[in-house]
């Protein structure tokens, strides 16, 4: 192993995995190693900026993270300033980032992967401001996110229950308009995505085309509510029909919404916002993959 001193990143809330085996696991094989060993845990105050500090006071070569993707975002934002790879450990309720990294789901070989010095260089979107790794979204999608997170319901199943009172709270469609460097349209849609990768955690393969590290993101424009077509993204079919989502490539972009719309980066719930700048930055995050 090519690196020194490793700081491993938990947090003790997401999904409904054992973090006391991750964190095990991890000490154990670094103390075979001989490589150090130092742990944050995050507690949701500073986080961003006590994680800097132990990368600088402890001269960190190597940062893993052990939580779902709003987690991974979050040590993601401090560590793209640093020439250093990052290991993800998996440990959300719906772990999109490492859905679409092929991440494994045996926790020794998603250890061996987070040590290993194969990585991606993986393209970063930001959003007002606010970085994405994977996937982004305007509409139904972040209402949803929005009430998961008001619910005392972790993982999946708490997903799964906030399903039908969001659809049913629902306003949409809702209206966009969208400046690309290529186009200008108007769009009535349900869901209006961002997409830096292929899939959603569920495994929902909305942006067949896409890839991490190409410099481009895609616009996609969910224009209906269709159990067909959800299927199809289900069961990771390329050719996704038109009337239910269209697939805009963009290196910037900017949408503005006639009313204001819940949006969402990465699973996390933002606030519900009219206008959303996005510009990609590419190749900005190395990322250990298997
Ligand atoms: N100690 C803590 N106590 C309470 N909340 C925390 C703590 N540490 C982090 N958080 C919160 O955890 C959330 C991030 O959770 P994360 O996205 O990693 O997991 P998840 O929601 O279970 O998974 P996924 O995003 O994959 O569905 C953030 O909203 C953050 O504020």
């Amino acid at each position: 192993m090519n690196f020194k001193e490793v700081l491993l990143v938990v947090n003790p809330i997401s999904g409904d995995t054992d973090k006391k085996k991750i964190i095990s696991e991890v000490q154990e094989k670094l103390k075979k190693e001989e490589i150090g060993f130092h742990l944050y845990t995050t507690t949701d105050e500073n986080d961003r900026e006590k994680i800097k500090s132990l990368i600088d006071e402890k001269n960190i070569d190597r940062v893993i993270v052990a939580g779902g993707d709003g987690t991974i975002n979050l040590v993601a934002e401090t560590v793209k300033d640093y020439e250093l790879i990052l290991g993800v450990i998996p440990a959300g309720s719906a772990n999109g980032l490492a859905v679409n990294l092929d991440l494994p789901d045996v926790l020794e070989e998603q250890i061996d992967t987070a040590l290993g010095n194969s990585h991606i260089n993986l393209d970063i979107l930001c959003l007002n401001g606010i970085i994405c790794l994977h996937m982004s979204d305007l509409g139904i999608n972040a209402e949803l996110i929005k009430n998961y997170e008001t619910s005392s319901f972790r993982g999946k199943f708490g997903y799964l229950i906030q399903s039908i009172p969001t659809l049913i709270q629902s306003e949409f469609p809702f209206q966009f308009k969208i400046e690309t460097e290529k186009c200008t349209k108007d769009a009535s849609a349900v869901l209006l995505g961002f997409a830096n990768a292929n899939k959603y955690g569920t495994g929902a393969n909305v942006n067949p085309k896409g890839s991490p590290d190409d410099g481009i993101f895609e616009i996609l424009v969910f224009k209906k509510l269709s159990l067909g077509d959800i299927l199809k993204t289900l069961r990771n079919e390329t050719d996704l029909d038109p009337d239910f989502v269209e697939i805009i490539p963009a290196t910037k972009a900017r949408v503005t919404c006639l009313k204001p719309v819940s949006f969402q980066v990465d699973g996390e719930y933002i606030g519900k916002e009219t206008e959303i700048e996005i510009k990609i930055l590419p190749e900005k995050l190395s990322i250990a993959i298997p």
